[in-house]
């Protein structure tokens, strides 16, 4: 059984993971580091301005890299903030069918909830995530995304008000039957 961090950008999902590895004496794999190291490490930024800023081809390599990820077990997974999301014809965000079967057939998957205006705030003008819309704000994209992370969770964990050690403590307490 694998555990599945997802949650918006800033909410921890890395950090969480991270000490949870320690007390867990699991492995992390994350999602954006591998796609990193697909791409002699260059940066996500510098990935999607190859793409030039075409989405749909980052949507594909989290897609490939978690068939990967999750051919082994046993491991926690830490996922990019986008994994619930595919891109349509239109260039619209929807659910990800294709990586949530991928993450839920051997996986718990634990969303790490937080306020958007919060996360937006937090993240806006951080350099190493990139813009996901020309048009529309973080927030916004946050918004759209909030059904997307709800339909995906097997677990939610609300974390605003909490430090990091605590939050850490609350995730190992509710996985402690998966471990
Ligand atoms: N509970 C918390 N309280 C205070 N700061 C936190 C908490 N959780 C995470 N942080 C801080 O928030 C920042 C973002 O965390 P992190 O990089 O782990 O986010 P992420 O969810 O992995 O984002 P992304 O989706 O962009 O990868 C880090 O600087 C981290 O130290
Ligand atoms: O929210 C998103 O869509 C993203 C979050 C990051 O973790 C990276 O995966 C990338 O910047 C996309
Ligand atoms: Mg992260």
């Amino acid at each position: 059984m694998n555990i599945v961090l997802i949650g918006m950008r800033g909410a921890g999902k890395s950090k969480i993971s991270r000490r949870l590895s320690v007390l867990t004496k699991r492995d992390v794999l994350s999602s954006d580091l591998l796609i990193q190291y697909d791409h002699d490490g260059k940066s996500i930024p510098e990935i999607i301005e190859e793409c030039n800023g075409d989405w749909r081809q980052f949507r594909d390599m989290e897609y490939a890299t978690l068939q990967k990820i999750t051919a082994l077990d046993g491991n926690i997974i830490d996922c990019g903030g986008g994994i619930i999301v595919d891109i349509d014809e239109d260039g619209h965000e929807i659910f990800s069918d294709r990586k949530i079967n991928l993450l839920r057939a051997n996986g718990r998957i634990i969303w790490l909830k937080g306020d958007i205006p919060r996360l937006a705030a937090k993240v806006k003008g951080d350099a190493t995530r990139p813009s996901l819309s020309q048009t529309k704000s973080a927030e916004d994209v946050m918004y759209r995304r909030l059904p997307f992370y709800k339909k995906a969770a097997d677990i939610v964990i609300d974390i605003e008000g909490k430090s990091k050690r605590e939050l850490v403590e609350e995730v190992h307490k509710t996985i402690a039957k998966y471990l």
